[in-house]
């Protein structure tokens, strides 16, 4: 490949793009100093020969992946403790290398110490006493243990209250019994949990007394830390008393049973990993329309005008509608994830002095978010994919892993139509408290003023969207309450009832959610703008008015369906979409640029900085070893016999 040459296309669109990329990169990153800090630590990690990949990762088997990724998190974790000991390393640069962007990067096909980060630790320090965390959390930080967190079952994921696995406590040695005793009560899928771990919190139904408490997690050794054989099975492990994580439910000695101020307070650590996903599902969406952006700049594909040279295929505007759209949606996924982890520190303050006031709403916010983020970024990756044409398809274009990973996130730490179905329960409270006369909560205060005015008259103006689909998600919400209260009226019982109507239970839910992240996008630009350049200003503004006006028109059956919006009015919307569309073209690679992201972590030879993609890609598939010989040994095997044979 040419050296240090720069694509002509890339070079005009740095050009044309009105703002300083820079300046978007220190406002993401929280100002100048942190983005020279992120870089340091990027390259730090990055330049690292032992952890840069000497082949991709797609040619190794299943056990060698295994291999590489393990060693590959042990030096992680090295340089990491050299950080710490410099003290340049906090707990968020622990998360980003661990997980995120740049761990994704360094370790492509997985964590294996990522369980024991963010679900292990996040779990005895949420649930153990003082002591228990004094005892645990510094072994687990240094590394002398590793946990995973298992919940999930072979019978149970969703449903924790049926989980099998039993943890009777023996007051006459001061011991908890541990037993999975079916093949449906195995534990599967906790990460680490075959090879990697040798303790994990188990959680499993409480027994003392003769009387069963419901789930509650328990630290459980797993292999020997000497030699990492597997301890025996869950048949009657026996564990110490101070083993049972006892914050919040405790059982003392004598094995009477202390009740937790909230049952639910067990379920901490989820909300916290939905937390978590919400802002990782918009990174590697911003990463996925950056390698799809520039390629788009560099592509060149058919005609507009047959008279002219063949265009940039970014100059298409259905390519801009495929791509413009994500840009946005990394942009309301940033600002929703940045509030809902404002609100999740403050709330879990609160929780420690007792207050549990706030933690339904934060339940209820955590579930939507975490479902509509995971399905928008997994769906907006898998745009940026199609996006690509043929060379997306390609493993090395990344994407195809990168929706891999998002997509998991659709199904993990909570199923999204479950997760929705827990926020229609806050939702449909929340319609009777309105209906009651009864005070709300803020994320829910709209129903108030929607249900007071229906109408509103067009304006071009994100409120106006805001308040539409306010419109829509009040709508939603009494529409699956009245349904659901007709069929109870009718006879049917409450539990069939809510089951009946869940349909528009989840839609009520998404919709709400929707103007929720609308909403909170628009208020986080307002506060944004003054404090930047107008022309940042600017292209911040109409991206917000794209996500604004996309989901709005993504809801028109919605919209006429709640709204006094008229055909007019859509027509109006479908203009303003296009002007969008049209403002943002000479931006669009500016914007990629301002994200910042490493060339190493972009990892596709389609979104490289210097745009090279046709270099590229052919230097990335002559690393597969199937190209290194110009004759395959199973030529000689199987084909020419065959062929022979049919001679
Ligand atoms: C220490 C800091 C470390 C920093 C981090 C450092 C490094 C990090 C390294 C890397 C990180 C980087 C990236 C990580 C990104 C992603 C994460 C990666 C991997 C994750 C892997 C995934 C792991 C898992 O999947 S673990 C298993 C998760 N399992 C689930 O989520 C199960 C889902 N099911 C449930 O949650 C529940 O069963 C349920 C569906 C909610 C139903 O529960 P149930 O008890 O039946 O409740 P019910 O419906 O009857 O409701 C009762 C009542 O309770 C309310 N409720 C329910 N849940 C909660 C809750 N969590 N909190 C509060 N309240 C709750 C519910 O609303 C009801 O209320 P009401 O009666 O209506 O009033
Ligand atoms: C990559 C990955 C990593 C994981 N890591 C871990 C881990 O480290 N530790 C751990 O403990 N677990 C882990 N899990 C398990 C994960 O948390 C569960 O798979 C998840 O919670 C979904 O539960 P399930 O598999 O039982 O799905 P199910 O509940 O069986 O879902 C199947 C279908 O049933 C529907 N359904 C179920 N219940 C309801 C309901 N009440 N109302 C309406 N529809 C319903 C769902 O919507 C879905 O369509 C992991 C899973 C994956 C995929």
């Amino acid at each position: 490949m040419p050296a240090n040459t720069m694509n002509e296309d890339l070079k005009r669109e740095r050009q044309r793009c009105s703002f300083d990329p820079k300046e978007l990169t220190y406002l993401l990153d929280g100002g100048e100093e942190k983005t020279e800090e992120r870089r340091q630590r990027e390259k730090f990690f990055l330049d690292d020969p032992e952890l840069s990949e000497t082949a991709p990762s797609d040619y190794l088997s299943h056990k060698e992946k295994y291999e590489h990724a393990v060693k590959k998190a042990c030096i992680v974790f090295k340089k990491v403790q050299q950080l710490q000991a410099q003290g340049k390393a906090g707990m968020q640069n622990f998360r980003e290398v661990l997980g995120g962007q740049l761990g994704s990067a360094i370790l492509r096909d997985g964590n294996p110490l990522g369980l024991h980060y963010v679900m292990f630790i996040p779990t005895i320090m949420g649930q153990g006493t003082i002591e228990q965390q004094a005892e645990w959390i510094s072994k687990a930080w240094n590394l002398e243990i590793i946990g995973t967190y298992a919940q999930t079952e072979l019978g149970h994921g969703t449903f924790i209250r049926g989980l099998e696995t039993t943890a009777t406590y023996d007051p006459a040695t001061e011991e908890f019994v541990l037993n999975s005793p079916t093949l449906t009560s195995y534990k599967w899928w906790p990460g680490g949990l075959g090879h990697t771990a040798n303790y994990a919190v188990v959680v499993a139904q409480l027994y003392s007394q003769g009387i069963c408490h419901g789930i509650h997690p328990f630290i459980v050794q797993l292999r020997d830390e000497e030699t990492h054989l597997p301890m025996p099975g869950f048949e009657n492990v026996r564990i110490p008393w101070n083993y049972m994580l006892m914050k919040n439910g405790k059982v003392l000695k004598d094995g009477s049973y202390v009740k937790s101020p909230s049952s639910k307070l067990t379920y901490g650590t989820m909300i916290f990993v939905r937390v978590v996903i919400v802002q990782d599902a918009a990174n590697y969406l911003r990463k996925a329309v950056t390698i799809a952006t520039r390629y788009s700049a560099v592509r060149h594909q058919s005609h507009i005008k047959e008279s002219a040279p063949e265009p940039q295929i970014l100059d298409f505007v259905t390519q801009q509608h495929k791509l413009f759209p994500q840009l946005a949606t990394y942009f309301a996924l940033h600002y929703s994830g940045a509030w809902l982890w404002d609100m999740y520190n403050n709330v879990t303050s609160e929780l420690e002095s007792g207050e549990l006031d706030r933690l339904p709403e934060l339940h209820a916010l955590a579930c939507c978010l975490k479902a509509v983020s995971a399905a928008d970024a997994a769906q907006g990756i898998e745009t940026c994919r199609l996006a690509c044409g043929g060379h997306g398809y390609m493993s090395c274009s990344s994407l195809p892993i990168t929706y891999g990973l998002v997509t998991a996130m659709v199904t993990y730490e909570g199923e999204n139509t479950v997760l929705l179905l827990q926020t229609a329960r806050y939702l449909m409270k929340a319609w009777q408290n309105c209906l009651d006369g009864q005070p709300l909560t803020p994320s829910v205060q709209y129903l108030n003023s929607v249900r007071r005015s229906f109408g509103g008259v067009y304006h071009k103006s994100v409120p106006w969207i805001i308040a539409s689909m306010q419109r829509i998600a009040a709508g939603k919400i009494e529409t699956a309450h009245r349904h659901m209260n007709d069929k109870i009226k009718r006879g049917v019982n409450s539990e069939d009832a809510w089951n009946e109507t869940s349909i528009e239970l989840v839609a009520a839910s998404e919709a709400h959610c929707k103007a929720f992240i609308v909403e909170t996008y628009y208020n986080s630009v307002q506060q944004i703008v003054p404090s930047v350049s107008q022309q940042l200003g600017k292209a911040l503004t109409e991206l917000c008015e794209l996500y604004a006006v996309n989901t709005l028109l993504k809801n028109i059956g919605d919209l006429l369906r709640y709204s006094n919006v008229t055909t007019g009015d859509l027509e109006n919307l479908q203009r303003w979409l296009e002007e969008l569309l049209a403002a943002i073209r000479p931006n669009a690679v500016g914007i990629v640029d301002g994200f910042d992201i490493n060339d190493a972590i972009i990892a596709s030879p389609l979104g490289a900085y210097d745009g090279n993609v046709y270099e590229r890609l052919f230097a990335e598939v002559s690393k597969s070893p199937l190209n290194a010989k110009p004759v395959n040994e199973s030529f000689h095997k199987y084909l020419k016999p065959l062929l022979k044979s049919k001679m």
